[in-house]
């Protein structure tokens, strides 16, 4: 068993917890690895959160709960863990102090929890700009000797990664990746485009959302940061071409669903241009459950080979803002199957 944290019960944690139990029916689930871990054995035995509508709740009613909008996919009938009430810190700062009905309960003490509750790996999924919250639980977890997944912005295995390493727990980082999201579908298209020969010139990806996460995307600050690490990981894999990309606009009624428009523009042959415009439609909590099962059991694997730190293989190929980068999406591909061939 891979015994599992959960930090902010927001939709990505609806959709994961949903994915778990969705696993022990014996369903496939698509683009997850052949690992010796099998998806069933992930157990769900922590979760934390600050909204009093979730803490002290069962998890499984607590994923469901405002403001989360992730759809019931399956009836979840084996897991009873209470969402406990963790700190606060930066996890209402800005527009998130009028989405969030703080808890008036005491924060636990969560080093003894993970503890208490034998964790291997703490999945941190607060929202984009909860810095401080972010970098709590990254302390926490290496005092309690828990490897962790760093699905948000902050600078997690960046600036943790030697600390894990010392310890040997492996630390994964930072911003999550969508299995198939606007971020790596637009780099993918301009690496299809450049081995075709096209001279890539300039393209732009706009990204519409119903989730929180594109509500609190509005505030620029929470903007730029997030534009920033998108247009970095595609331009990553052009060379020299004019990207800009990143969340646009919050709709509500559109919910978990995610649009992404790509318009990507260049030249070829003898010089006349082309010009792709891509819709891309997802479910944007689902897009991350394949990776994040991925993570949760290369890092027991990992910590049970006692290596630790940011390894560079995994955060490149799973992340947009790693600690170091591949040249190309086939390059982070390349990098990562050896690793995983000398682990197994
Ligand atoms: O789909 P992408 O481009 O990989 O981005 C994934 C996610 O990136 C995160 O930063 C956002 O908060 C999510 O809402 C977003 O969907």
């Amino acid at each position: 068993m891979v015994r599992v944290a959960l930090i902010g019960i927001g939709n990505v944690a609806a959709a994961f917890v949903q994915a778990i139990e969705f696993a022990k029916t014996g369903k496939e689930i698509y683009g997850i690895l052949n690992l010796p871990i099998k998806p069933n054995n992930i157990e769900i035995v922590a979760a934390f959160d600050i909204d009093k509508r979730k803490v002290g709740k069962r998890l499984r009613e607590a994923i469901f709960t405002k403001p989360n909008v992730v759809d019931k996919y399956i009836d979840i009938k084996s897991n009873d863990i209470i969402v406990m009430r963790g700190p606060t810190l930066d996890g209402k700062v800005g527009i998130l102090s009028s989405i969030i009905e703080e808890s008036e309960e005491k924060p636990v003490d969560v080093v003894s929890i993970l503890k208490r509750e034998h964790v291997d790996v703490v999945i941190n999924l607060l929202p984009t700009g909860a810095i401080k919250a972010s970098a709590f639980y990254a302390m926490a977890s290496l005092e309690a000797g828990v490897s962790f997944i760093n699905s948000t912005p902050s600078p997690v295995a960046k600036e943790f990664g030697d600390k894990f390493r010392d310890r040997n727990l492996p630390v994964f980082g930072d911003d999550l990746l969508s299995q198939i999201g606007g971020t790596i579908t637009h780099a993918g298209i301009i690496e299809f485009l450049k081995s075709r020969g096209v001279k890539v010139l300039r393209s732009y990806q706009i990204d519409i959302a119903g989730s929180t996460e594109a509500l609190v995307t509005l505030e620029d600050w929470r903007k730029d940061l997030k534009k920033g690490i998108k247009s970095t990981f595609i331009s990553s894999y052009t060379n020299g071409a004019e990207i800009v990309a990143g969340t646009s606009d919050y709709v509500e009624f559109l919910k978990d669903r995610r649009v992404s428009y790509m318009v990507i523009e260049g030249m070829y042959g003898i010089g006349v241009p082309i010009r792709i415009d891509i819709s891309l439609k997802t479910y944007d909590s689902i897009n991350a459950v394949s990776p994040l099962i991925d993570l949760v059991r290369l890092s027991k694997l990992l910590m049970e080979k006692g290596i630790g730190g940011a390894i560079k293989e995994v955060c490149y190929y799973y992340f947009k803002d790693p600690p170091e980068r591949a040249k190309s999406i086939m390059e982070a591909k390349k990098g990562f199957e050896l690793l995983l061939s000398n682990l197994l």
